[in-house]
């Protein structure tokens, strides 16, 4: 059974339709949702963390209607979610933070040491628990938000270009940590990188314009682009161009402006 099922969703800012009558289901696994910017990720992303509601359309997560303020409850208990944008108390040390979230995600009490320590070691972070957040580096409080992001073990986790300022080795190491969590939860990251995709992805959706324009395994993506001689310095790269092309030239990218 899907963890996520999205029917019909709609979202939209003032006049733009962010999502349009989107559907997708999403189960076990690490699905990359990748689009050119204003696409509709983070748009969607917010609506599977329950932090933005939709104008139409139904949210279930692990069963529960996110419309419902208990389903909303039951499923923030168990979701993960590193935002775009991270908010976090600067004064606060590496280890208070992710006990603070540990605690708002209702983790019984006595295990919140262990669950801080092994979110903290799993980004590898461990020797800087008692720093406080603001003396870190960029890159360092991406990977406070990843902790924070894990430390209730979420059967959902949504990560909102998680990458983003990770340098190249914590990059990888963060994939493997991304294809471990993705064993037995649904993991749905954003990101502009196709190498996080092709290195860390059981599956792909792609978005334009707030309709999805693939979906697929990265492998699928890759022959795409092996056929292709559009841009990109990848294979998989170009499967991403020749997709996006064929979407739009098919009419459905086009988004409709409301009026
Ligand atoms: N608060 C807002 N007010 C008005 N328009 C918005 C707002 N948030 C998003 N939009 C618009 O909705 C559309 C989808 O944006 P969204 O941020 O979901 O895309 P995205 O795929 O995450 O983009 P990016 O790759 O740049 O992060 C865009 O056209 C964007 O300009």
């Amino acid at each position: 059974m899907n963890s996520i099922h999205v029917t019909g969703l709609r979202v939209r800012h003032r006049k733009t339709l962010a999502l349009d009558s989107l559907d997708l289901g999403l189960g076990t696994g690490v699905h990359g949702l990748l689009g050119p910017n204003g696409a509709g990720k983070t748009s969607l992303i917010r609506v599977l963390a329950t932090v933005a509601r939709p104008d139409a359309g139904r949210v279930e997560i692990l069963g529960e209607d996110t419309a419902e303020h208990r389903g909303r409850t039951e499923v923030r208990r168990r979701l993960g979610y590193l935002p775009q944008e991270f908010g976090y108390y600067p004064g606060f040390t590496v280890r208070e933070f992710v006990a603070y979230v540990a605690w708002l995600k209702e983790v019984p009490a006595e295990r919140v040491p262990d669950a801080v320590e092994r979110a903290v070691t799993r980004v590898g972070l461990a020797d800087r628990a008692d720093a406080k957040v603001r003396t870190l580096s960029g890159g360092m409080v991406r990977r406070v938000g990843i902790a924070q992001a894990i430390v209730n073990d979420p059967a959902v986790l949504l990560l909102d270009e998680p990458t983003a300022g990770l340098d190249p080795e914590q990059r990888v190491e963060f994939r493997a940590l991304l294809r471990e969590l993705g064993t037995s939860a649904t993991v749905v990251v954003s990101t502009h990188l196709v190498e996080d995709v092709a290195a860390a992805c059981t599956e792909v959706t792609l978005l334009d314009a707030g309709r999805v324009a693939y979906r697929g395994t990265p492998e699928a993506l890759t022959v795409l682009g092996e056929a292709s001689d559009g841009p990109g310095d990848h294979p998989i790269e170009r499967g991403y161009t020749a997709v996006l092309r064929a979407h739009r030239a098919a009419g459905s990218g086009a988004r409709e402006a409301v009026r």
